[in-house]
Protein backbone atom coordinates (compact mmCIF):
# COMPACT_ATOMS: atom_id res chain seq x y z
CA UNK A 1 0.00 0.00 0.00
CA UNK A 2 1.15 3.32 -0.87
CA UNK A 3 1.83 5.48 2.31
CA UNK A 4 2.96 8.55 0.73
CA UNK A 5 1.80 12.09 1.24
CA UNK A 6 0.64 11.90 -2.56
CA UNK A 7 -1.49 9.57 -1.82
CA UNK A 8 -2.92 10.93 1.16
CA UNK A 9 -3.38 14.28 -0.82
CA UNK A 10 -2.26 16.19 2.07
CA UNK A 11 -2.13 19.16 0.40
CA UNK A 12 -6.17 18.64 0.21
CA UNK A 13 -6.29 21.55 -1.83
CA UNK A 14 -10.42 21.78 -1.52
CA UNK A 15 -12.55 23.95 -4.57
CA UNK A 16 -13.32 26.30 -1.47
CA UNK A 17 -9.38 27.11 -0.84
CA UNK A 18 -8.20 27.17 -4.42
CA UNK A 19 -11.24 29.65 -5.37
CA UNK A 20 -10.51 32.07 -2.25
CA UNK A 21 -7.01 31.73 -2.74
CA UNK A 22 -7.95 33.25 -6.50
CA UNK A 23 -10.02 35.69 -5.13
CA UNK A 24 -7.23 36.94 -2.90
CA UNK A 25 -5.22 38.14 -5.87
CA UNK A 26 -8.14 40.65 -6.29
CA UNK A 27 -8.40 42.39 -3.22
CA UNK A 28 -11.05 44.83 -4.83
CA UNK A 29 -13.32 41.40 -4.78
CA UNK A 30 -16.06 40.74 -2.28
CA UNK A 31 -16.21 37.25 -2.43
CA UNK A 32 -19.32 37.12 -4.48
CA UNK A 33 -18.38 34.47 -7.10
CA UNK A 34 -17.10 32.16 -4.25
CA UNK A 35 -19.90 32.20 -2.77
CA UNK A 36 -21.62 31.40 -6.36
CA UNK A 37 -19.65 28.95 -6.85
CA UNK A 38 -20.07 27.29 -3.43
CA UNK A 39 -23.64 26.87 -4.48
CA UNK A 40 -23.11 25.27 -7.71
CA UNK A 41 -20.72 23.04 -6.10
CA UNK A 42 -23.59 21.70 -3.48
CA UNK A 43 -25.86 21.86 -6.32
CA UNK A 44 -22.91 19.19 -8.21
CA UNK A 45 -22.96 17.28 -4.66
CA UNK A 46 -26.53 16.81 -4.60
CA UNK A 47 -26.91 15.73 -8.23
CA UNK A 48 -24.34 13.43 -7.48
CA UNK A 49 -26.06 11.66 -4.82
CA UNK A 50 -28.87 11.45 -6.77
CA UNK A 51 -27.03 10.00 -9.74
CA UNK A 52 -25.61 7.22 -7.42
CA UNK A 53 -28.69 6.29 -6.15
CA UNK A 54 -31.01 6.13 -9.45
CA UNK A 55 -31.70 2.44 -9.76
CA UNK A 56 -32.34 2.35 -6.09
CA UNK A 57 -34.22 5.24 -5.44
CA UNK A 58 -36.75 4.57 -8.57
CA UNK A 59 -35.22 7.70 -10.03
CA UNK A 60 -34.61 6.07 -13.61
CA UNK A 61 -37.03 6.41 -16.43
CA UNK A 62 -39.46 9.45 -17.51
CA UNK A 63 -41.28 11.99 -15.64
CA UNK A 64 -44.15 12.02 -18.26
CA UNK A 65 -43.55 15.27 -19.36
CA UNK A 66 -41.75 17.05 -22.02
CA UNK A 67 -39.49 19.81 -22.16
CA UNK A 68 -39.85 23.14 -24.88
CA UNK A 69 -37.42 21.21 -27.34
CA UNK A 70 -39.97 18.10 -27.60
CA UNK A 71 -37.84 16.06 -25.84
CA UNK A 72 -38.97 13.51 -23.00
CA UNK A 73 -38.29 14.68 -19.48
CA UNK A 74 -36.11 11.89 -17.22
CA UNK A 75 -37.26 12.34 -13.58
CA UNK A 76 -33.10 13.00 -12.95
CA UNK A 77 -33.12 15.81 -15.03
CA UNK A 78 -36.38 17.19 -13.84
CA UNK A 79 -34.85 17.06 -10.04
CA UNK A 80 -31.60 18.56 -11.11
CA UNK A 81 -33.13 21.57 -12.72
CA UNK A 82 -34.89 22.23 -9.52
CA UNK A 83 -31.80 21.63 -7.77
CA UNK A 84 -29.96 23.88 -9.58
CA UNK A 85 -31.97 26.79 -9.58
CA UNK A 86 -32.35 26.71 -5.76
CA UNK A 87 -29.02 26.55 -5.22
CA UNK A 88 -28.47 29.48 -7.65
CA UNK A 89 -31.38 31.76 -6.63
CA UNK A 90 -30.52 31.04 -2.70
CA UNK A 91 -27.01 32.08 -3.26
CA UNK A 92 -28.38 35.38 -3.74
CA UNK A 93 -25.70 36.28 -6.33
CA UNK A 94 -28.00 35.38 -9.49
CA UNK A 95 -30.20 37.72 -11.51
CA UNK A 96 -30.71 35.58 -14.53
CA UNK A 97 -30.94 31.92 -15.01
CA UNK A 98 -31.07 29.79 -18.26
CA UNK A 99 -31.72 26.20 -18.09
CA UNK A 100 -32.27 23.51 -20.87
CA UNK A 101 -35.23 22.33 -19.13
CA UNK A 102 -37.15 25.83 -19.26
CA UNK A 103 -38.49 27.94 -22.11
CA UNK A 104 -38.17 30.94 -20.77
CA UNK A 105 -35.27 32.63 -18.76
CA UNK A 106 -35.31 32.51 -14.89
CA UNK A 107 -35.77 36.50 -13.92
CA UNK A 108 -34.19 36.20 -10.12
CA UNK A 109 -36.77 38.46 -7.82
CA UNK A 110 -34.84 41.88 -6.76
CA UNK A 111 -34.80 40.43 -3.03
CA UNK A 112 -32.53 38.05 -3.69
CA UNK A 113 -31.04 39.19 -6.92
CA UNK A 114 -27.00 39.53 -7.77
CA UNK A 115 -25.06 40.27 -10.79
CA UNK A 116 -24.18 37.08 -12.18
CA UNK A 117 -26.02 35.09 -15.03
CA UNK A 118 -25.41 31.59 -14.97
CA UNK A 119 -26.96 29.38 -18.11
CA UNK A 120 -26.72 25.42 -17.46
CA UNK A 121 -27.54 22.20 -18.56
CA UNK A 122 -28.40 20.73 -15.32
CA UNK A 123 -28.29 16.65 -16.94
CA UNK A 124 -26.39 16.28 -19.97
CA UNK A 125 -26.19 12.72 -21.40
CA UNK A 126 -29.73 12.16 -20.37
CA UNK A 127 -29.97 9.09 -23.07
CA UNK A 128 -27.29 7.53 -20.77
CA UNK A 129 -29.17 7.53 -17.37
CA UNK A 130 -30.91 4.27 -17.40
CA UNK A 131 -27.75 1.81 -18.47
CA UNK A 132 -25.55 4.10 -15.64
CA UNK A 133 -22.67 5.52 -17.99
CA UNK A 134 -21.20 8.70 -16.86
CA UNK A 135 -24.07 11.83 -17.67
CA UNK A 136 -23.22 15.45 -16.16
CA UNK A 137 -23.55 19.36 -15.54
CA UNK A 138 -22.19 22.03 -17.46
CA UNK A 139 -22.79 25.60 -16.82
CA UNK A 140 -21.21 29.24 -17.65
CA UNK A 141 -21.57 32.45 -16.20
CA UNK A 142 -21.45 36.22 -17.10
CA UNK A 143 -21.39 39.38 -14.98
CA UNK A 144 -24.24 41.50 -15.83
CA UNK A 145 -22.96 44.22 -13.20
CA UNK A 146 -24.91 47.36 -14.51
CA UNK A 147 -28.14 45.55 -15.98
CA UNK A 148 -30.69 46.73 -13.18
CA UNK A 149 -33.32 45.16 -14.90
CA UNK A 150 -32.85 41.66 -16.48
CA UNK A 151 -34.34 40.77 -19.73
CA UNK A 152 -33.67 37.70 -22.12
CA UNK A 153 -31.84 40.00 -24.52
CA UNK A 154 -29.28 40.77 -21.72
CA UNK A 155 -28.50 36.92 -22.28
CA UNK A 156 -28.14 36.66 -26.02
CA UNK A 157 -23.91 37.57 -25.27
CA UNK A 158 -21.08 35.37 -27.31
CA UNK A 159 -18.83 32.86 -25.41
CA UNK A 160 -16.27 35.38 -25.41
CA UNK A 161 -17.56 37.08 -22.66
CA UNK A 162 -18.20 34.40 -20.28
CA UNK A 163 -16.04 34.86 -16.70
CA UNK A 164 -16.22 31.48 -15.66
CA UNK A 165 -17.53 27.87 -17.32
CA UNK A 166 -17.40 24.37 -15.95
CA UNK A 167 -18.73 20.99 -15.82
CA UNK A 168 -19.13 17.78 -13.85
CA UNK A 169 -19.38 14.41 -14.86
CA UNK A 170 -21.10 12.03 -12.71
CA UNK A 171 -18.80 8.87 -13.26
CA UNK A 172 -16.65 6.74 -12.29
CA UNK A 173 -15.93 9.29 -9.83
CA UNK A 174 -17.36 12.90 -9.18
CA UNK A 175 -14.96 15.24 -11.24
CA UNK A 176 -15.58 19.16 -11.09
CA UNK A 177 -13.45 20.98 -14.21
CA UNK A 178 -13.41 24.77 -13.54
CA UNK A 179 -11.87 27.62 -15.53
CA UNK A 180 -12.41 30.87 -14.36
CA UNK A 181 -10.55 32.53 -17.57
CA UNK A 182 -6.92 31.69 -16.13
CA UNK A 183 -6.73 27.86 -17.11
CA UNK A 184 -8.57 24.62 -16.39
CA UNK A 185 -8.23 22.63 -13.15
CA UNK A 186 -9.92 19.63 -12.07
CA UNK A 187 -11.57 18.26 -8.85
CA UNK A 188 -12.67 15.16 -7.83
CA UNK A 189 -15.02 14.58 -5.02
CA UNK A 190 -13.84 12.61 -1.99
CA UNK A 191 -16.99 11.14 -0.64
CA UNK A 192 -15.84 10.31 2.69
CA UNK A 193 -14.94 13.71 2.85
CA UNK A 194 -17.83 15.09 1.12
CA UNK A 195 -15.05 17.70 -0.66
CA UNK A 196 -13.82 18.25 -3.85
CA UNK A 197 -10.06 17.80 -4.16
CA UNK A 198 -7.68 19.31 -6.88
CA UNK A 199 -6.37 16.13 -8.40
CA UNK A 200 -6.12 17.43 -12.30
CA UNK A 201 -4.21 20.82 -11.61
CA UNK A 202 -3.36 23.08 -14.71
CA UNK A 203 -4.69 20.90 -17.63
CA UNK A 204 -3.58 21.57 -21.16
CA UNK A 205 -5.15 19.48 -23.88
CA UNK A 206 -2.42 17.36 -25.81
CA UNK A 207 -1.91 19.40 -29.00
CA UNK A 208 -2.74 16.46 -31.49
CA UNK A 209 -4.73 13.59 -30.71
CA UNK A 210 -5.31 10.10 -31.61
CA UNK A 211 -9.01 10.03 -31.15
CA UNK A 212 -12.31 11.56 -32.98
CA UNK A 213 -15.20 11.40 -31.42
CA UNK A 214 -18.65 11.78 -33.54
CA UNK A 215 -22.10 10.01 -33.97
CA UNK A 216 -21.12 8.36 -37.38
CA UNK A 217 -25.00 6.74 -37.65
CA UNK A 218 -25.09 10.24 -39.17
CA UNK A 219 -22.91 10.05 -41.76
CA UNK A 220 -25.72 9.62 -44.78
CA UNK A 221 -26.15 13.64 -44.19
CA UNK A 222 -23.21 15.10 -43.72
CA UNK A 223 -21.69 17.76 -45.47
CA UNK A 224 -18.71 17.63 -47.69
CA UNK A 225 -16.12 18.86 -45.14
CA UNK A 226 -17.11 16.58 -42.16
CA UNK A 227 -17.50 13.65 -44.03
CA UNK A 228 -13.44 14.30 -45.80
CA UNK A 229 -12.32 15.35 -42.44
CA UNK A 230 -13.72 11.53 -40.84
CA UNK A 231 -12.47 9.93 -43.87
CA UNK A 232 -9.18 11.34 -43.38
CA UNK A 233 -9.44 9.96 -39.30
CA UNK A 234 -9.85 6.47 -40.61
CA UNK A 235 -7.49 6.83 -43.44
CA UNK A 236 -4.67 9.07 -43.63
CA UNK A 237 -3.22 10.16 -46.35
CA UNK A 238 0.54 10.65 -44.78
CA UNK A 239 0.83 7.37 -43.81
CA UNK A 240 0.50 8.26 -40.10
CA UNK A 241 -2.15 5.82 -38.26
CA UNK A 242 -5.98 5.92 -37.92
CA UNK A 243 -7.69 7.82 -35.27
CA UNK A 244 -9.32 5.99 -33.07
CA UNK A 245 -13.30 6.27 -32.36
CA UNK A 246 -14.50 6.75 -29.10
CA UNK A 247 -18.36 8.15 -28.59
CA UNK A 248 -20.36 8.02 -25.57
CA UNK A 249 -23.32 10.24 -26.52
CA UNK A 250 -22.87 12.19 -23.34
CA UNK A 251 -21.15 15.85 -23.86
CA UNK A 252 -19.94 15.86 -20.66
CA UNK A 253 -18.24 12.62 -21.19
CA UNK A 254 -17.04 12.64 -24.39
CA UNK A 255 -15.29 16.40 -23.70
CA UNK A 256 -14.13 15.48 -20.72
CA UNK A 257 -12.01 12.49 -22.49
CA UNK A 258 -11.00 14.66 -25.19
CA UNK A 259 -9.45 16.92 -23.00
CA UNK A 260 -7.81 14.69 -20.94
CA UNK A 261 -6.17 12.30 -23.76
CA UNK A 262 -6.55 14.94 -26.55
CA UNK A 263 -7.94 14.74 -29.75
CA UNK A 264 -11.61 15.92 -31.40
CA UNK A 265 -15.06 15.86 -31.00
CA UNK A 266 -17.65 16.72 -33.55
CA UNK A 267 -21.59 16.87 -33.17
CA UNK A 268 -21.81 18.61 -37.10
CA UNK A 269 -24.87 20.22 -38.33
CA UNK A 270 -26.38 18.05 -41.31
CA UNK A 271 -28.48 17.86 -44.28
CA UNK A 272 -31.71 16.83 -41.51
CA UNK A 273 -30.29 19.11 -38.89
CA UNK A 274 -28.21 22.43 -40.26
CA UNK A 275 -27.89 23.74 -36.80
CA UNK A 276 -26.47 20.22 -35.36
CA UNK A 277 -28.00 19.38 -31.82
CA UNK A 278 -26.13 20.89 -29.55
CA UNK A 279 -27.28 24.17 -27.57
CA UNK A 280 -25.03 27.36 -28.12
CA UNK A 281 -25.68 28.61 -24.61
CA UNK A 282 -25.00 26.02 -21.90
CA UNK A 283 -23.50 23.00 -24.32
CA UNK A 284 -21.04 24.59 -27.10
CA UNK A 285 -20.32 28.13 -25.10
CA UNK A 286 -19.03 26.83 -21.48
CA UNK A 287 -16.72 23.59 -23.35
CA UNK A 288 -15.48 25.83 -25.43
CA UNK A 289 -14.53 28.32 -23.06
CA UNK A 290 -12.74 25.23 -21.63
CA UNK A 291 -11.10 24.01 -24.62
CA UNK A 292 -9.42 27.04 -25.57
CA UNK A 293 -8.35 28.04 -21.70
CA UNK A 294 -6.59 24.52 -21.92
CA UNK A 295 -5.09 25.12 -24.88
CA UNK A 296 -7.33 23.79 -27.84
CA UNK A 297 -9.79 25.48 -30.09
CA UNK A 298 -13.46 25.33 -31.02
CA UNK A 299 -14.81 25.97 -34.69
CA UNK A 300 -19.13 26.40 -35.63
CA UNK A 301 -17.41 25.50 -38.90
CA UNK A 302 -17.80 29.21 -39.92
CA UNK A 303 -16.43 30.59 -37.15
CA UNK A 304 -14.30 30.75 -33.51
CA UNK A 305 -17.26 28.86 -31.35
CA UNK A 306 -16.72 31.75 -28.59
CA UNK A 307 -17.27 35.11 -30.98
CA UNK A 308 -20.97 33.67 -32.39
CA UNK A 309 -23.80 35.84 -30.82
CA UNK A 310 -26.40 33.65 -29.86
CA UNK A 311 -29.85 35.24 -31.27
CA UNK A 312 -31.97 32.91 -29.21
CA UNK A 313 -32.54 31.48 -25.48
CA UNK A 314 -31.98 27.65 -26.93
CA UNK A 315 -30.16 28.09 -30.23
CA UNK A 316 -28.33 25.25 -31.63
CA UNK A 317 -25.19 24.66 -33.46
CA UNK A 318 -22.03 22.80 -35.08
CA UNK A 319 -19.45 22.42 -33.26
CA UNK A 320 -15.79 21.03 -33.46
CA UNK A 321 -13.50 20.94 -30.68
CA UNK A 322 -10.52 19.61 -29.18
CA UNK A 323 -7.07 19.78 -29.61
CA UNK A 324 -5.35 22.62 -31.55
CA UNK A 325 -3.73 20.84 -34.32
CA UNK A 326 -7.11 18.34 -35.01
CA UNK A 327 -9.28 21.56 -34.73
CA UNK A 328 -6.91 23.28 -37.50
CA UNK A 329 -7.66 20.40 -39.98
CA UNK A 330 -10.93 20.79 -39.97
CA UNK A 331 -11.25 24.37 -39.83
CA UNK A 332 -9.11 24.02 -43.58
CA UNK A 333 -11.21 21.78 -44.97
CA UNK A 334 -14.16 24.15 -44.21
CA UNK A 335 -12.10 27.39 -45.42
CA UNK A 336 -11.30 25.31 -48.62
CA UNK A 337 -15.19 24.86 -49.35
CA UNK A 338 -15.70 28.17 -49.04
CA UNK A 339 -13.36 28.87 -51.92
CA UNK A 340 -15.09 26.69 -53.97
CA UNK A 341 -18.57 28.20 -53.33
O1 LIG B 1 -27.44 10.86 -29.45
P1 LIG B 1 -26.68 11.86 -30.25
O2 LIG B 1 -27.48 12.46 -31.37
O3 LIG B 1 -25.35 11.38 -30.69
O4 LIG B 1 -26.45 13.12 -29.26
C1 LIG B 1 -25.59 13.07 -28.20
C2 LIG B 1 -25.50 14.41 -27.58
O5 LIG B 1 -26.78 14.73 -27.04
C3 LIG B 1 -26.66 15.11 -25.69
O6 LIG B 1 -27.03 14.04 -24.89
C4 LIG B 1 -27.61 16.26 -25.45
O7 LIG B 1 -27.65 16.64 -24.12
P2 LIG B 1 -28.96 16.46 -23.16
O8 LIG B 1 -28.97 15.08 -22.63
O9 LIG B 1 -28.66 17.49 -22.13
O10 LIG B 1 -30.16 16.80 -24.01
C5 LIG B 1 -25.16 15.43 -25.49
O11 LIG B 1 -24.77 15.17 -24.19
C6 LIG B 1 -24.50 14.49 -26.47
O12 LIG B 1 -23.27 15.00 -26.95
MG1 LIG C 1 -26.82 18.36 -22.85
MG1 LIG D 1 -29.65 18.08 -20.43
Amino acid sequence: MDHSADAYRTDLMTITRFVLNEQSKHPESRGDFTILLSHIVLGCKFVCTAVNKAGLAKLIGLAGETNIQGEEQKKLDVLSNEVFIKALVSSGRTCILVSEEDEDAIIVEPSKRGKYCVVFDPLDGSSNIDCGVSIGTIFGIYTLADVREPTVEDVLLPGKKMVAAGYCMYGSSCTLVLSTGAGVNGFTLDPSLGEFILTLPDIKIPKKGKIYSVNEGNAKNWDGPTAAYVEKCKFPEDGSSPKSLRYIGSMVADVHRTLLYGGIFLYPGDKKNPNGKLRVLYEVFPMSFLMEQAGGQSFTGKERALDLVPTKLHERSPIFLGSYDDVEEIKALYAAEGKEE
